[in-house]
């Protein structure tokens, strides 16, 4: 399967989600912005995989990252993000939301088990009650230290005024 064919549409993901659920596979959901992909982004996703069977993806468009995170980002667009974010093995789908949160895209999904780094609480992480309220998993992932898109961009401007 291409990394193209890992980036559904919603009705899509939808149909996927229910062929794996009649296969009796657990659906793990997750979400980000994953703007620059590294390290902790890699670690927290492969652990996120071994909770179940297979790994979805809850991607933020690039206007959701802009009211979140400010007009300086995302850095790289979302059908980049995309690609980027569906060529890694243990992804198994890689559907956009548009929202602030993935609230409404966790309630069509319905999965077994919410991941998130342990950046977030799990009472933080939006979507618990959804999970918890039908027996599923809400669990935490360690951060690796040291690693975030932030502290890359920063590190990259340091570098340049350095140099200038
Ligand atoms: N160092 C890390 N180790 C493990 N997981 C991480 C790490 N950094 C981020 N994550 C997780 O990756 C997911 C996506 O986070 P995000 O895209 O905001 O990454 P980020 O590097 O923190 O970006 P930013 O610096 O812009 O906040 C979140 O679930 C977050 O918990
Ligand atoms: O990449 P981030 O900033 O970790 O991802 C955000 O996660 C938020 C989280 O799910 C809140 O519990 C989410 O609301 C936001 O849309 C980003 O995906």
């Amino acid at each position: 399967m291409s990394s193209q064919d890992k980036i559904y549409t919603l009705p899509q993901l939808l149909k996927q989600v229910q062929a794996w659920r009649e296969q009796g596979q657990k659906i793990v959901f997750t979400n980000g912005c994953f703007d620059l992909l590294h390290l902790g982004h890699v670690d927290y996703l492969e652990k996120a995989k071994q909770l179940g069977d297979k790994l979805v993806l809850g991607l933020n468009t690039d206007a959701s990252i802009s009211r979140i995170k400010g007009p300086s980002r995302p850095l790289q667009d979302e059908m980049s993000r995309a690609r980027v974010m569906a060529s890694l093995l243990f992804i198994d789908a890689v559907v956009h939301f548009d929202e602030d949160t993935p609230l409404k895209l966790i309630e069509a999904v319905q999965p077994d088990i919410l991941v998130k780094g342990d950046d977030y609480a799990v009472e933080q992480i939006v979507g618990h009650e959804v999970v918890q309220a039908r027996g599923g998993s809400v669990m935490t992932v360690p951060l690796v230290k040291g690693y975030s898109t932030t502290s890359i961009v920063k590190k990259i401007e340091n570098q340049l005024n350095k140099h200038n």
